[in-house]
């Protein structure tokens, strides 16, 4: 669906984007992270054809990116592009008539897109009556107006509480079952590894991995993680080394990689003669992947 290939980006002497190379398949959800400034907005940006790249190819459907590809993109911009004191309606008839629909087409795909995103009874409410959540929503109407087929979340949930932010997973399963593509931005781990069924880990503008969560989980050779709690953490470090476990500080949690699932009183007793306060154990998160591969 979407091919990037060596695109680099430079604003005056800085280099931001350094030979991209990024894949999205037909009917996927493909969730691109990285850090602040890492360069998934010029990326966007460069993709919606808003921005120029120095080099490299971009094409979409196989058709490279111009001004006759850029109804097949629809997208939800960081900052909702909303006039505020309009309806719901009317701001999706300005854009749609961006977009070249009118007369009756126009109004059909007005209803639709409101509909899509669970908004059919709001159509005459003004943009500021609603709720940060229902905003964020006509502004994902906003892409779908035009009926693309892929389109572009930039940080759809950032800022939202935790259920209008369920309700945004939900409208983008949805999205996704009726066929349209998605390409997602998100500093939200545990969103991306709710939705997304391929990850790319964006850091200086280059890709350094991608993949399903299972392929990326290589990054970390564990089965699982333990965080263990102790008065004196050298001893634990100490003795991981001898048994061969790999530790990490997750924030101020001393965690240790183990190669394979141990019981918990398998793991007391490598750590036998320490007095420990705590043992917590998890699975390996995409926290600990995104860490390691943005660390190296
Ligand atoms: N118009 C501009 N002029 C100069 N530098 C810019 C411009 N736009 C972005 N940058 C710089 O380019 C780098 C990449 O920015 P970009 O906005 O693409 O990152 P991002 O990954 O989207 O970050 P965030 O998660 O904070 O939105 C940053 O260092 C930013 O300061």
């Amino acid at each position: 669906m979407l091919r990037i290939e060596n695109l680099t980006k430079s604003y005056g002497s800085r280099l931001v984007l350094q030979g991209l190379n990024l894949h999205v398949r037909v009917g996927e959800i493909y969730g691109l992270l990285g850090s602040n400034g890492a360069g998934k907005t010029t990326t966007i940006n460069i993709l919606c054809n808003l921005l120029n790249a120095d080099s490299g190819t971009i094409a979409i459907n196989n058709q490279p990116v111009s001004k006759a590809t850029r109804s097949l993109i629809g997208i939800a911009p960081q900052e909702n592009l909303l006039y505020k004191s309009l309806s719901c309606a009317e701001n999706l008839r300005f854009y749609g008539k961006i977009y070249g629909l009118k007369g009756k087409h126009l109004q059909q795909q007005v209803v639709l897109s409101l509909e899509a995103v669970n908004l059919g009874q709001r159509a005459n409410s003004v943009v500021e009556t609603l709720s940060g959540g229902m905003q964020r929503r006509l502004n994902i109407a906003v892409a779908l107006v035009h009926q693309p087929k892929l389109i572009i979340l930039d940080e759809p949930t950032t800022g939202l509480d935790i259920e209008a932010r369920y309700e945004i997973w939900d409208l983008i399963r949805r999205l996704q079952r009726q066929g349209i593509t998605i390409l997602l931005t998100t500093h939200l781990l545990d969103e991306a590894e709710r939705l997304c069924q391929r990850i790319g880990i964006l850091k200086n503008g280059n890709i350094l991995a991608e993949g399903t969560l299972e392929a990326l989980k290589t990054r970390v050779k564990a089965e699982e993680i333990v965080t263990l709690k102790a008065a004196d953490e050298k001893v634990l470090i100490d003795r991981a080394n001898e048994l061969g476990f790999v530790h990490r500080y997750y924030s101020d949690d001393l965690s240790f990689w183990m190669p394979k699932h141990l019981e918990l009183a398998e793991i007391i007793s490598c750590f036998e003669g320490i007095p420990l306060d705590s043992i917590s154990r998890q699975p390996v998160r995409l926290e600990h992947i995104y860490l390691e591969v943005t660390k190296e």
